[in-house]
């Protein structure tokens, strides 16, 4: 036995000292680990305060959990520092946000699915009732999800003609939630959100300033920037609890549905998104964006 014993320890030690000499020799020929890049950039411009957020998951910025984890760590961050207002804009030239990651939704584990949209649901209450001013500079295209990020804040400059921004979920033949019903119904009314959200209608930018979708259309980023600085200095002088308080009020019906609806809302996101009809379309889907 002891002899048994002696040869197992001697083999294993000679499996560890094999196994720490290959590990060495592989470390020596491997590339040093690529930096690790954060999908969310946050610049705090020193003078005004503003917190310039960007979101940079290349090539569209579709929203997956671990963007969506960092964009809510980024508002919690600047809330507890009582940031004085946050520019959300993307670090794409042509899409600010192709909205949610569809592959988060197609085939993807109970556990996955459940922890994604949680993660939506939290980080865009945050955003949504965040005490200080925010605003979009849509610097791209901005459909379904990035559309909802964008009405999410309190004012809306996007870089024209060329792009657009809708709700088109039901193009992909999935519902919009009626949280992303009440944000779109709270900037361009009842009857319009109507007509948007039943054909899943994209608006292109002159087409969204018409209706209300966004307050202002300008040329470029740098325009876009300036005019985001622009509205929220305009809060310099309003004490920040009165403030805080009459937004919380003006989206109370909003911050309400959530609070009260977080588990029944998971529970139909879950049951629908799993239908194999709905998940067919989301296959049927991801085929013609990577054709293009
Ligand atoms: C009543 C209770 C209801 C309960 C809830 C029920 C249901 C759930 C509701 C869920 C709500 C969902 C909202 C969403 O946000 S769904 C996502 C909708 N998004 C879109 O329709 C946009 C799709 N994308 C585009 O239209 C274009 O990509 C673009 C944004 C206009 C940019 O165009 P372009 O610059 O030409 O880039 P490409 O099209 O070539 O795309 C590059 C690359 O990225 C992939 N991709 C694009 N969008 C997404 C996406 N949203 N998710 C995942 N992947 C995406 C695309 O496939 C390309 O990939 P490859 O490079 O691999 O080919």
């Amino acid at each position: 036995m002891a002899v048994v014993y002696r040869s197992w320890k001697a083999l294993t030690q000679n499996a560890i000292l094999t196994r720490s000499v290959s590990n060495s020799l592989r470390l020596y020929s491997q590339k040093p680990p690529a930096p690790v890049v954060p999908l969310v950039n946050v610049e705090v411009d020193d003078k005004s305060g503003v917190a310039v957020v960007t979101l940079n998951r290349p090539p569209v910025n579709s929203l997956n959990t671990p963007l969506l984890t960092e964009l809510g760590a980024a508002i919690k961050n600047l809330e507890d520092n009582k940031s004085r207002g946050m520019i959300l804009t993307s670090s794409s030239d042509t899409v600010f946000s192709a909205g949610l990651d569809i592959l988060e939704m197609y085939n993807t584990p109970k556990d996955q699915l459940s922890a994604f949209w949680t993660t939506l649901q939290s980080t865009w209450l945050s955003l949504y009732r965040s005490s200080f001013p925010t605003v979009a500079a849509i610097n791209g295209h901005s459909p379904a999800g990035g559309c909802l990020l964008a009405l999410s804040c309190e004012y809306r400059v996007m870089v024209g003609p060329k792009f657009s921004i809708g709700l088109n979920e039901t193009q992909l033949g999935i519902v919009a939630p009626p949280w992303f019903v009440i944000c779109m119904r709270d900037v361009i009314g009842h009857r319009q959100t109507e007509l948007a959200l039943t054909t899943g209608r994209l608006f292109s930018a002159p087409e969204a300033l018409k209706i209300g979708l966004i307050d202002s259309m300008v040329s470029n980023k740098a325009e876009a920037m300036a005019e985001a600085q622009k509205f929220i200095t305009q809060f310099a002088k309003i004490p920040p609890l009165a403030r805080k308080l009459t937004k919380e009020s003006v989206r109370g019906e909003g911050i309400r549905y959530m609070e009260d609806n977080m588990i029944d809302d998971l529970q139909i996101f879950m049951d629908l998104v799993t239908q194999p009809k709905i998940q067919k379309g989301l296959e049927m889907y991801l085929a013609t964006l990577k054709k293009k």
